[in-house]
């Protein structure tokens, strides 16, 4: 654990992302990852105001996190980093770690904690050389022990966490499309869903691609009604304690989303006190 700090303090404080070995307590030796966190100007606990948001969107597989952090990454012009997206991007290359890799997303399953903070460290060192200031993590932290050792090395100023009904997130999910051209993101789901017992009905329209992609659509190899249902499972068993971890420290924001994008954006939007910001920057565009 110690040396998985190190390694995501060193990334933000601008040196090389590297794994280690260090002792167990136990004294056995033990494959200890460190998250590098790249320094962004006064160090890794700088003062929020002097710096862009560090946000964190919790939530299932298909509940939108992806969505709704990439509009806010561009609302506030801090980068979006989803870690499922570093863990395709390593998939699609022919280094060996793709075909270990490939076995375990394949399964619904989570990659280790070394691997993944790994992945991120050098996709925070890249973007500090870059001049990147705050983030918006999606898909990070989703155990314990990585929200133990994003909290050892800088801090979150708000966790949002998406919520929706299980059948509806299984149908998002089964409905994701990407453009494999341009890799845009599309949902060919129609999703109606009338109020029944006190319980409130959803209605997402699909979120279809244009012309151009439409003839250019994959699916995701672990967007499978199998590996859907089985995410879903490890994220009830491994990432649920991760909500409670910032509920206890007043952080989490629990949002419900009301159904698709027109009306769960201004909604989102309010509850972050955004409306002004929006309208400004639509007024700028
Ligand atoms: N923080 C993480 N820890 C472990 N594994 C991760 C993490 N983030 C992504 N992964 C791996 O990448 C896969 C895809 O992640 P993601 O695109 O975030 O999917 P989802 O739609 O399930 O939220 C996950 O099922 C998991 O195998």
């Amino acid at each position: 654990m110690a040396a998985l700090n190190r390694l995501l303090r060193t990334s933000f404080l601008g040196s090389l992302s590297r794994m280690s070995t260090t002792a167990a307590p136990e004294g056995g030796g033990r494959f200890v990852p460190e998250l590098a966190v790249p320094k962004m100007g006064a160090g890794p606990r700088r003062d929020h105001r002097e710096r862009g948001v560090q946000w964190v969107f919790l939530g299932c597989p298909g509940v939108g996190k992806g969505t709704y952090a990439s509009r806010l990454s561009q609302l506030l012009g801090v980068p979006h980093i989803a870690t499922g997206d570093l863990v395709r991007e390593e998939l699609s290359s022919s280094g060996s770690l793709a075909q270990q890799l490939s076995a375990i997303v394949n399964q619904g399953h989570l990659v280790s904690d070394e691997i993944i903070i790994e992945l991120l460290s050098k996709r925070l060192q890249n973007g500090a050389s870059n001049g990147e200031s705050g983030f918006i993590l999606d898909g990070f932290p989703r155990t314990i022990r990585q929200a133990e050792i994003l909290e050892g090395v800088t801090d979150i100023d708000l966790v949002i966490n998406l919520k929706l009904r299980e059948d509806v997130l299984l149908k998002k999910c089964l409905g994701r499309r990407i453009c494999s051209q341009c890799g845009g993101n599309f949902n060919v789901a129609s999703i109606d869903i009338k109020g029944e017992n006190g319980r409130p009905g959803i209605n997402m329209a699909p979120l279809l691609p244009p012309p151009n992609c439409a003839a250019k659509l994959i699916t995701r190899s672990d967007d499978t009604e199998e590996v859907v249902k089985e995410r879903l499972r490890v994220y009830n068993d491994t990432s649920l304690p991760v909500e409670e971890f910032y509920r206890k420290r007043g952080k989490l924001l629990e949002f419900e989303l009301p159904g698709g994008i027109p009306e769960s954006w201004p909604k989102l939007l309010r509850a972050l006190n955004l409306e002004d910001h929006d309208d400004k920057q639509s007024a700028a565009a």
